[in-house]
């Protein structure tokens, strides 16, 4: 049986730790906040449910995730550990150094690091062969896909294990060839981002009517059809005439619109803190989730059906 560990519960942490279960693997899993451990813990039945109707491979019990008092009882004797705490490179490499200290020399280290270089993190552990990417995307029960990223010391053992073990769980790998910032979905997802709130700062659009732009003008056709497909659906020389003049025009900031600070200042986080770019009422939180997981699980299905 192979012995998974988690080690952070936040946004990503539960539905990881419940795929990895329902995966047959054992699952153990550690916050330094007990309330991200208890949120967690109430999270898996729903996600559980929910992964039911998926129909993904069932081989164990999604809602059997253990919770470790510390890094060290979580990691211990574990084949994997996937690092899942926030986006700080220098926090990255102290829990990098702590799960480094305690485990076996087989064990496995991945992070769920939304584009931090993994050689930067392999280079603070004693076998940087063993160290891989391992990004999920959010919500991580529902979006199969996750991004395998070898940095410059990663195995290739350590890698095809990575993959196949993604595979075994009924998800799709993607390896990612270079170690580059930002890996491959969120380099496209961020230049989606950027584009996406300067024109809403340009007023060129409402943040709705944007939304409504990109999810069915954009989203729903790459969910079927991909960009490189999409190019040869469009016609390549249809799309040098329009680069041609469009390419100049496009948002080239290297830093981070100013509306995102003004709102993380006003600790207007997202659904996280209860408002972001948008407000949410105190009740619709919860019903606003269970109505876009229910799409998810809906699209799903239909995109996989034969
Ligand atoms: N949120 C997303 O959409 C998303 C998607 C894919 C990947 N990621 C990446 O996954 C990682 C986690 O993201 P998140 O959104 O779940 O973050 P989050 O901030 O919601 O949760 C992080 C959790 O880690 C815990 N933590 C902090 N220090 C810790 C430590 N030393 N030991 C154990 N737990 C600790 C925090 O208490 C918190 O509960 C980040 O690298 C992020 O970039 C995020
Ligand atoms: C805004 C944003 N940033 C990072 C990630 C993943 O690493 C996601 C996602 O998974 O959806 C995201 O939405």
């Amino acid at each position: 049986m192979t012995i998974a560990a988690v080690i952070g519960l936040g946004t990503m942490g539960a539905g990881i730790a419940a795929v990895l279960a329902r995966g047959g693997l054992t699952v153990r899993a550690c916050d330094t906040a007990p309330a991200a451990v208890e949120r967690a813990r109430g999270e898996l039945p729903a996600i559980a449910g929910l992964l039911d109707r998926l129909g993904t491979p069932a081989r164990g019990d999604a809602t059997a995730v253990a919770f470790a008092g510390s890094l060290e009882e979580a990691v211990a004797g574990a084949d994997l550990v996937l690092e899942n705490v926030p986006e700080k490179l220098e926090l990255k490499q102290q829990v990098f150094r702590q799960i480094d200290a305690a485990v076996g020399t087989d064990c496995i280290i991945a992070s769920d690091t939304s584009g931090i270089p993994i050689t930067k993190l392999q280079a603070v552990v004693s076998r940087p062969e063993r160290v891989v990417g391992m990004h999920w995307s959010n919500p991580p029960h529902l979006i199969p896909m996750i991004e395998v990223v070898a940095g410059r010391q990663t195995g290739t053992a350590t890698r095809d294990w990575m993959v196949a073990l993604i595979r075994g769980l009924g998800l799709l790998p993607v390896v990612v060839k270079k170690d580059v910032p930002g890996f491959v979905e969120n380099r496209v997802l961020y230049a989606i981002m950027r584009e996406a709130l300067d024109l809403v700062e340009e007023g060129v659009i409402e943040p709705e009517d944007l939304d409504t732009c990109v999810s069915w003008g954009i989203g729903y056709k790459l969910a079927i059809v991909g960009p490189m497909k999409l190019l040869d659906m469009a016609g390549l020389d249809i799309y040098q005439s329009v680069a041609s003049y469009l390419n100049p025009e496009l948002s080239r900031r290297a830093d981070v619109s100013g509306a995102i600070a003004e709102r993380i200042g006003r600790g207007r986080l997202g659904l996280k803190s209860g408002a972001g770019l948008f407000d949410y009422a105190p009740g619709e939180l919860q019903s606003l989730r269970a109505e876009r997981a229910n799409r998810f699980v809906a699209v799903r299905k239909a995109l996989t059906e034969d």
